[in-house]
């Protein structure tokens, strides 16, 4: 929270007449938040029969999108919004989300005073790419405010920064904590890489010289020394996780630009999973089942989350279950997981089904 705003000054509404904003950010499932281009016909035509199968389907106008086709983006946008039963709102099953050109662009004004008032009752999340800092957020959170405002909308719309300059990540706390629309943030490794003057040419991902060699065996100099990649991403994605947690708000990771390689888009997003990310981008229709997958805990995480809840009992002291010590440290993380396990079975049948048909034996040894 800026130090400049007293507590209570920092839930008033910006703009007579806008919605008040959020005390807290709902945990709505964001496993994959789909991308595409509303201004591209063969993908907007499939966006209705992906309404339901997907947690958010995101209209991008930002990077991807060719700067002769930002208006028709925009347009399209607020058509599939318009038309499309089931997509955004409170009790959308799909979130819609967008993503605005960046905000020293020609295109950041007209998508926001174009898009509030003509979807901004559908329009769950903004996503504001290239932010470095709180001043970005604030300037975006007093717009909403006038626009939502001059629109008459009784719901304040979220906002989400893509992290993917230094400024940004070296600014990562003052970010989330800057507004209480702040929904999340997403790292944006390929701009990111860009930044910073990494030595990089992917869109996400790993790269094989970025390594660990195993140390020369002694007297051996020419045996064979395992190398052990390393994650290029760890840094930031940890940094993320800690401000968005500290803040209340949720960590997303961004593109894998590799469509091809779904092997290393799992471990990508398995590593986002498991640092604390609770979802991932899905740039094509073959990723939103990995997300999917990876960003649901696995039946046998619940059963053994659930069995330690089980013979914890109250929730204090410490047990012995399969040879292991757990306690109220262990509990809370069995319970992150058994909370995460009810909102998507709330959500996805199929998932219901498997986290129902689990029977657990709740005594400790
Ligand atoms: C660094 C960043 O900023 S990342 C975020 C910005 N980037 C994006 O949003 C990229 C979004 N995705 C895309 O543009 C495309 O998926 C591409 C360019 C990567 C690949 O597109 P294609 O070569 O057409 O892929 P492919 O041939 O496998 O597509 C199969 C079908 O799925 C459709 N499709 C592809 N991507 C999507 C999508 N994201 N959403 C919906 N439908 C899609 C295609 O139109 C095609 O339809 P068709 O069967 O009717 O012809
Ligand atoms: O916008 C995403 C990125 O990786 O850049
Ligand atoms: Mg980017």
């Amino acid at each position: 929270m800026p130090s400049s705003k007293s507590p209570k000054d920092f839930f008033r509404p910006l703009a007579v007449g806008a919605p008040t904003p959020p005390t807290e950010i709902p945990a709505r499932p964001s496993r994959a938040i789909h991308f595409f281009d509303p201004s591209n016909e063969k993908m907007a035509a499939k966006i209705p029969q992906m309404v339901g199968s997907v947690d958010v389907l995101l209209g991008n106008l930002e990077d991807a999108v060719k700067a002769d086709n930002k208006e028709a983006a925009r347009e399209g946008l607020v058509t599939i919004a318009s038309e499309t039963d089931g997509l955004g709102g409170p009790d959308a099953k799909t979130q819609l989300w967008t993503r605005v050109n960046s905000l020293d662009s020609p295109w950041a004004l007209d998508d926001l005073t174009r898009l509030v008032p003509a979807i901004g009752h559908k329009l769950d999340v903004i996503m504001v790419p290239k932010v470095q800092g709180a001043e970005d957020i604030h300037y975006v959170d007093r717009l909403l405010a006038q626009l939502e405002a001059k629109a008459g909308l009784d719901r304040p719309i979220l906002v989400h920064a893509i992290l993917e300059t230094a400024r940004g990540v070296a600014n990562v706390e003052e970010i989330c904590g800057a507004s209480p629309r702040m929904q999340g943030l997403s790292l944006g490794p390929a701009d990111l890489a860009a930044d910073r003057r990494m030595k990089t040419t992917r869109v996400g991902g790993g790269h094989p010289g970025y390594l660990v060699r195993q140390d020369p065996v002694a007297e051996q100099p020419d045996a064979h020394r395992a190398i052990f990649q390393q994650d290029l991403w760890h840094y930031t994605i940890a940094r993320m996780v800690d401000a968005c947690a500290t803040h209340g708000i949720y960590p997303y990771y961004g593109p894998f630009g590799d469509i091809a390689d779904v092997v290393a888009c799992e471990d990508q997003f398995r590593n986002a999973f498991l640092l604390g990310c609770v979802g991932t981008w899905s740039l094509h229709p073959k990723q939103i089942a990995i997300a999917n997958k990876v960003f649901s805990p696995s039946v046998e995480d619940i059963t053994h989350a659930r069995r330690v809840v089980a013979a914890m009992g109250d929730g204090t002291g410490a047990v012995m279950l399969d040879g292991k010590m757990e306690d109220d440290a262990s509990l809370k993380q069995c319970l992150v997981m058994v909370e995460l396990a009810e909102q998507l079975a709330a959500i996805d049948p199929e998932l219901k089904k498997q986290y129902d048909a689990i029977s657990i034996d709740s005594e400790a040894n």
